[in-house]
Parts: structure tokens; sequence; C-alpha cells
């Protein structure tokens, strides 16, 4: 399946993350993704996959739209896509949400387990959560492609698995791709996937600044050090050599260049220093054994060099493979530099990739304009302790509310606040969903009458009285809860701590550990943010396995359900090997320590502390008089 990408824009609130990138990735083509960290690949992984829309573009799957039965994703991290309490449940979960029938499916999973190594007897009772993280990831691949996608997209596959597991990992793509799939790898590992690649993208902060073929990339070294990448070792070594003349062209591979290397006995030159006697005809390849990946050395110096370690490597070598005899740059490959803050749209050059004279200079390349002062950035300005004031003050005040008009009050104060921190509504929508579904229920829990119903629905009774309380009390706590988003979206971890040190510091006279107060409820809520981000991680997964389409922003209970295990693990493993980092750190709390955040008191400041104590004074009394 050929997939057509125009113009597609993605943004992270309000951030650009993707811009107006235009691409084909070719029917049954292995493409391969790469930039630096940043760059925007496991975004537009995300949306080549269809699981989140573009701002602007599209995304065309063949001739239309995505079917959700052809495309599989496998993400970066494989501790987020396991679910099912056993690896055959596991896959076949993504089976059942593609409807395929029962009777095939133990076949299905024993041949998905099989091409990722994975023995079906060893593996398939066993818990996905127990698996080493190389077997996790596999697992996650045979997840993917037990349903025979028709595209299947990987976020680093390569990464934390062992040579060999990647070998064989790299075969079973090599197979997958001769049996007709398309298959996209975003991956910073160039040395295994730039072989495989019948089409490289390189990205450079969030636009595509070359795609073509990989030849063109590995024959000039500046094309990819221009956007921060560099060259991968058989490219490396086969550049060196051809400019000394002892390589007739550009190696694709290591294996390449090793088969050419033991197929052109490279004359040795005496070197300086060098004793006549060792002056003798030999394989490069036995020079190149033991040099160093950048060859930095002199031809002679590489030439005296004994091939010992790599002898079997060599061995192995297919002696018939065959290297182009020079890179010829195709027509279709494309260079595109932004030049200017406002080129959004990237100059392309369709034509032929440029000399090294041509390739724009990295200061040139994708400038940006200055950032403007964002609402959360003047938030993040603000002195924690006015941040710390308002949010034990509100909460008190929230807290001693019983009517309806101080709670709308304060409502209306927290939405003004909530967007001139320029958070976005979608984020706001994300973070409240879980806790209004959750509350929509407990309250209809607390209106529940059975004795002396004032109306009812159907067979229940509800109490006019429960019902009003209920209310209160859940719009103070989502209150509270929203208090406390606002507080960690605009705050990060250190003033957040410093702050609070500083107003509890007075209690350490009484003996309150003020500083593993201060560090506890820090890094509590810092976990908030990141609980809910790995929540929708943990969602996009479980919808990569067929959930996908219109109904992506539900949460059905089985998916609650499905998620509740491995957010547990992962909370837990993160809270281990937190206490472990502190530990390693050799925290203690009786030393003294600088400050890694420093507190500074602004006319900002007065301003905010003052606006918060009348606001708050003035809902007491809304309070108060309701
Ligand atoms: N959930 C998110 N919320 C906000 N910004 C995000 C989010 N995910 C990614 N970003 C930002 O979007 C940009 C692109 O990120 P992305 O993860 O796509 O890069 P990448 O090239 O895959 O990086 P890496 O190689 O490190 O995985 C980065 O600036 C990143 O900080």
């Amino acid at each position: 399946m050929s997939i057509r990408i125009q113009d597609v824009t993605f943004r992270y609130d309000g951030r650009t993350a993707l811009d107006t990138i235009c691409l084909d990735l070719p029917e049954g083509g292995l493409t391969v993704l790469c930039g630096v960290t940043g760059s925007g690949k496991s975004t537009l992984l995300r949306v080549i996959s269809g699981l989140v829309p573009p701002a602007a573009g599209s995304v065309t799957y063949g001739d239309g739209p995505r079917d959700p039965g052809v495309v599989s994703i496998v993400f970066q991290q494989p501790e987020t896509q396991l679910f099912a309490g056993t690896v055959y449940k596991d896959i076949e979960y993504g089976l059942e949400q593609r409807k395929v029938p029962k009777a095939s499916r133990p076949e299905l999973i024993r041949n998905a387990l099989g091409k990722v190594g994975l023995a079906y007897e060893e593996f398939s009772e066993r818990s996905p959560f127990l698996l080493s993280g190389g077997e996790k990831r596999r697992l996650c691949i045979a997840g993917a492609i037990a349903a025979n996608p028709q595209l299947l997209i990987l976020d680093e596959p390569t990464a934390g698995l062992d040579p060999q597991a990647a070998q064989s990992l790299l075969e079973m793509i090599a197979g997958l791709k001769q049996n007709g799939l398309t298959v996209v790898v975003g991956t910073h590992d160039l040395e295994s996937f730039f072989p495989l690649a019948d089409q490289v993208v390189v990205m450079s902060q969030g636009s595509v600044y070359y795609s073509g073929p990989a030849g063109p990339l590995t024959a000039d070294p500046a094309l990819l050090g221009t956007a921060g990448l560099e060259l991968p070792a058989y490219a490396r070594i086969g550049n060196t050599l051809r400019q000394r003349g002892l390589l007739a062209g550009q190696p694709g591979s290591t294996a390449e260049l090793l088969a050419a290397l033991r197929e052109q006995p490279i004359p040795r030159t005496a070197a300086a220093g060098t004793p006549p006697a060792a002056v003798r005809s030999s394989s490069a390849a036995d020079s190149l054994a033991s040099a160093p990946a950048s060859v930095p050395t002199p031809a002679s110096a590489s030439v005296t060099a004994s091939a010992t370690a790599s002898a079997p490597a060599l061995a192995s070598a297919p002696s018939a493979a065959s290297i182009p005899a020079s890179a010829s740059v195709p027509a279709s490959a494309s260079v595109t530099a932004s030049t200017t803050a406002s080129a959004s749209a990237s100059a392309s050059a369709p034509a032929s990739v440029p000399a090294p004279a041509d390739v724009p200079a990295p200061a040139t390349i994708h400038a940006k304009p200055a950032p403007k002062t964002t609402g959360t950035a003047r938030w993040q300005r603000l002195d924690p302790r006015v941040k710390w004031l308002g949010m034990v003050l509100f909460s008190l005040v929230i807290l001693g509310m019983h009517s309806l008009l101080p709670l709308l009050g304060a409502a209306a104060l927290l939405a003004g606040l909530l967007s001139s921190a320029d958070i976005s509504w979608r984020r706001m929508v994300w973070f409240f969903r879980p806790f209004v579904i959750m509350f929509l229920f407990l309250w209809i829990l607390s209106s529940l009458s059975w004795r002396s119903p004032d109306f009812s629905i159907g067979p229940l009774g509800f109490s006019t009285s429960g019902f009003l309380q209920g209310g209160i009390s859940i719009s103070r706590f989502l209150l509270l809860i929203g208090l406390g988003f606002l507080f960690t979206e605009t705050t990060t971890g250190s003033p957040l701590r410093e702050g609070l040190e500083w107003a509890i510091a007075p209690l350490g006279k009484l003996g309150l550990a003020v500083r593993n107060v201060s560090l506890a409820v820090s890094i509590t809520l810092q976990f908030v943010p990141w609980i809910l981000g790995k929540l929708s991680q943990l969602q996009l997964a479980l919808n990569s396995r067929g959930r996908q389409g219109s109904r992506l922003k539900r949460w059905t209970p089985r998916q609650v359900f499905l998620l509740l295990v491995p957010l547990l693990i992962l909370v837990i493993s993160m809270g281990d090997e937190l206490s472990s980092a502190i530990e390693s750190r050799g925290y203690d709390p009786r030393k003294k320590r600088t400050p890694s955040y420093i507190l500074v008191w602004r006319r900002t400041d007065t301003v905010a502390a003052v606006s918060i104590l009348l606001a708050a004074a003035l809902l007491r009394w809304l309070s108060l008089a309701g």
C-alpha cells in the first residue's frame, strides 16, 4: 500500500512539531525516517499511522482513507504497549479487535511469535510484564504483524536489542518487505537500516530536510552532517578509501564493504618508519580489520595494522556482493532547506543532490523566529511562593464553599487563570475528562434515594438535597484539581520545591523534616502529569491494536480495565527508580545543599500576591454571604 502525505502540520499545545510535510512512501518499500532527537520522527509516525489527526494536510492510504485493519504501529517504549496477562492473550487482543475468527488465531499467533524469534511453547503462556526489554519489543512487533497488515510502522525497533537480536530483527523486516509489506522505520540506527532502505527521509526541526535514496547521503558526509547526523561507519570507511583511490565505488553496507575489500587487494605502500620487510600486498579488509570506524589515520598507518580479531567476520562476508561504481544521484532525491524564519513551506530542490558546496551552512538551515513570550512563560517567571500562597489560600476558600454562587465565581476565576497561562482547550479537556466521568458517576450515586425519593428516572429514585449536595462537593473537588493542574502546568520541579521549602522552613524548628516534606510534595505533584502522559501513551497503544478512527477519544470500560495493570506497574517501577536515583545521589536531609533555583521576589510578584489576597477575600465573602 503506498502512502501520500500532503502538507501535514501537527502541533502540541500550539507548538509546531511538524511543518507542512509532503512525502510519498512507495508501496512495498522500506522508508527510513531519521533525524536528531526532537526532529519530529515519532510524531510523523503517529500521524502516518492515523492514530493522531494532523492539524492541517492529509494522509492518503493507497487510493483512499485508512482502513484501521491494515496499519500497524510499534511504539518506541515496549513497556507502554503490553496489556494482557499472557503473551498469547496480548497478541490475541489485536486480532480480536480486527475481527479475526477465533479458530484462525492460534496459527497466526504461532506464526507471528516465530517470525520475531520467540518460541511459541516457551513464551505463549508467560506474562508480558516479566519479559526482558528485548523480548518485550519483539512481542510488540509480533502483535503488530500477527494480523498481516499492509503498512508496518516501527519506532526505534532496534533500541535496546543485543546485536544478535537486532540482526534477526533486521532479517525479519527484510523478509516482510520481500513479501510486499510497506514498512516505515523511525530510527537513529543508520548503520542497520540504510542498507535496507528504498527511501531515506531526514527530518530537521519538524520539516523534511532530505528525501531520496541512501546512496547520495552516504556519499556526501556534509548532507547528513548539516542535519546533525553522522554517517554510518561503513560509509565513512568507504569514503576514506575512495578518496585515496583504494575503492572503486561507495559500499551500501558493511557486508558490501568487506566483500569489496576482500576482492580488491590493496598494494601496501612503504610508510615512514615501516620496515621494508612489511611492504607487501594484502587485502584491504585485513588492513581495516582493526582500524577505527572513522579511519582518521593515514593510509599507510592502516596498512600496517594486522588483521586478527575480525578475521571470522570477514570470512563470512558475501564475496559476490557488488558495489555501485559511484554514488550517482537519482533525480528523485531532494534536499530541503528553509533559510528564513517564515520559509515554513521550505524551498525544495527536487533536482539533484548538490555537491558539498551547495549544502546550506548549518547556521542558515531552519532558522526559527525568536520565541514570543507566552502566557505559560509569564506564569513560569512568577515567584513560586506567590503560587503556593494562591494554591493554599484558594484551596481553603474553595473547601469552605457550600453554595452555587461562590463556586461559580471560583470556576470563572480558574477558567480565566488557565486561559491566561495559554493552556490549550484540548489539553484541559484531555486532563479533566477522566475526572469528569468519574465524578459524574459519583454524583449520580450520591443523589440516589431508595426510601423517600423526590423524583424518579425509570426504576431509580433521587433526592433533591442529595443531588445538590453531591453537585457542590463534586464541583469543589473539580476546582481543587483544576487549581493543582494550573500550578503544575506552570511550575517546574525546582521552583515548586524551593518555594515550598521556604514556606515551611519555620516548621523545621518544631522538628518537621522540611526537606523530606518538600521533596515528597514536589515529586508527587510532578507525578500527576507523568501519570497522565503514560496513560495517554497506553491508550494510544491500545487504540493502535484496532480501535481507531472515530472511537479514538472514548474510554471504554474494557480499555480502563486493561490499562489499570500496566499503569500500576509503570507507576511502581517509576517510584522504585526515583527512590534509587535519590539514594544513589547520596541524598541526606541533614546535609546543606545548593539550591537548584534562586528565589527572587519582583514587583510583579507583589502585584500578584495582593491580587490573590483580594480575590480570596472576595470569594470568602461570597461564600459567607451565600
Ligand atoms: N506529548 C507531547 N507534548 C508536547 N510536546 C511533545 C510531545 N511529544 C513530543 N513533543 C515535542 O515535539 C517535538 C518532536 O518530538 P518527537 O518525539 O516527534 O521527536 P523525535 O524525532 O521522535 O525524537 P526522538 O528521536 O528523541 O524520539 C519535540 O520538540 C518534542 O519535545
